[in-house]
């Protein structure tokens, strides 16, 4: 498979916009497919049908969160309302579940992560009302479940259904926990982007997470360093992040304290834990070790 089809850039070769995304998830699933023994082809119902859960997600997630802005241009609720975007969604969802039908060793994959992604969304809006400091506050332990079940769940699908359609059921699991961990790992990058990305680059503005109360990792890791940073960062957020100079001031404060340099080291060791798990199991796989060793790049 080309560069291409890893979603780095367009099929002339030309750098990604990021207006259809960047096909992640179906590039694992047939990369997955192809690595286990099958063809590239014999993995695309999985990698359509987890790009399909993955734009249904987007797509309620933006209402959720109020997000105006993704990839580029509006997001679904902002362009057609928040009723179209919702059913929009749905029918997503509905089209993902029916490209399985007839392969039952994938659905299963794809409905355990159906269940953990909910579970993970579920989980992540209930912690934008816990304390920033005190007993209730949000721990990294509690945080990486989170981010396992709304992020890492879909790439544990889509490198599992991959296996599980390019002949090699039997590897489900052990891809399953590839594509988990990188699932984390990126989702850390996410986070970090939210902050310290360019809004050209990623398609959204930085710093709403911030304005939200969303507890993202390089925040949680900031608030448990011991630096006098991490302690008037705590006092800002938890009396309530007032202005714009409020907002980018708290940005500053998560860096010094070492929130970007923590969040970026549990990345890192995510990807060393899929990458273990992948040199063991399939050590031939190297387009899609080559695809792992990209979005370890995003870290940086
Ligand atoms: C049930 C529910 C509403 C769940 C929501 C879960 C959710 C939105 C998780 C965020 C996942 C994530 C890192 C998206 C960006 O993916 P990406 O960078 O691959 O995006 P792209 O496709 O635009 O490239």
């Amino acid at each position: 498979m080309s560069a291409y089809a890893l979603g780095w850039s367009d099929a002339d070769g030309r750098p990604d916009t990021g207006l259809g995304g960047k096909g992640v998830r179906p590039a694992i699933a047939m990369l997955a497919a192809e690595a286990v023994g099958g063809t590239a082809e014999s993995g695309l119902p999985g990698a359509v049908a987890v790009e399909l859960v993955h734009a249904f997600s987007l797509a309620h997630d933006d209402i959720i969160d109020h997000d105006e802005r993704r990839r580029h241009r509006d997001a679904l609720w902002k362009a057609y309302g928040v009723g179209p975007a919702l059913v929009t969604g749905d029918a997503l969802l509905a089209l993902a579940v029916s490209r399985l039908v007839g392969f039952p060793e994938a659905m299963r994959y794809l409905s355990a992560a159906l269940i953990e992604l909910v579970n993970g969304q579920t989980a992540d809006m209930a912690f934008e009302n816990r304390p920033w400091r005190g007993a209730r506050a949000v721990t990294i332990d509690e945080y990486t479940a989170m981010v396992a079940g709304k992020t890492g769940s879909l790439l544990g699908a889509a490198a599992a259904t991959g296996a599980c359609l390019g002949g090699a059921p039997e590897l489900g699991e052990r891809m399953w926990e590839v594509g988990r961990d990188l699932g984390v790992a990126f989702q850390i990058a996410d986070d970090m982007l939210g902050i310290w990305g360019d809004p050209h680059v990623t398609g959204k503005p930085v710093y709403n997470d911030l304005r939200r109360d969303k507890k993202t990792i390089p925040v949680l890791a900031a608030l448990a360093a011991d630096h006098p940073a991490a302690r008037t960062l705590s006092a800002m957020l938890s009396d309530g992040l007032s202005g714009e100079d409020a907002v980018r001031h708290a940005a500053r404060l998560v860096e010094e304290a070492g929130g970007r340099a923590a969040a970026q080291a549990l990345a890192e060791r995510h990807v060393t834990a899929a990458l273990a798990v992948l040199d063991e199991c399939l050590p031939e796989a190297t387009e899609l070790r080559a695809l792992c060793d990209s979005l370890a790049n995003r870290i940086h």
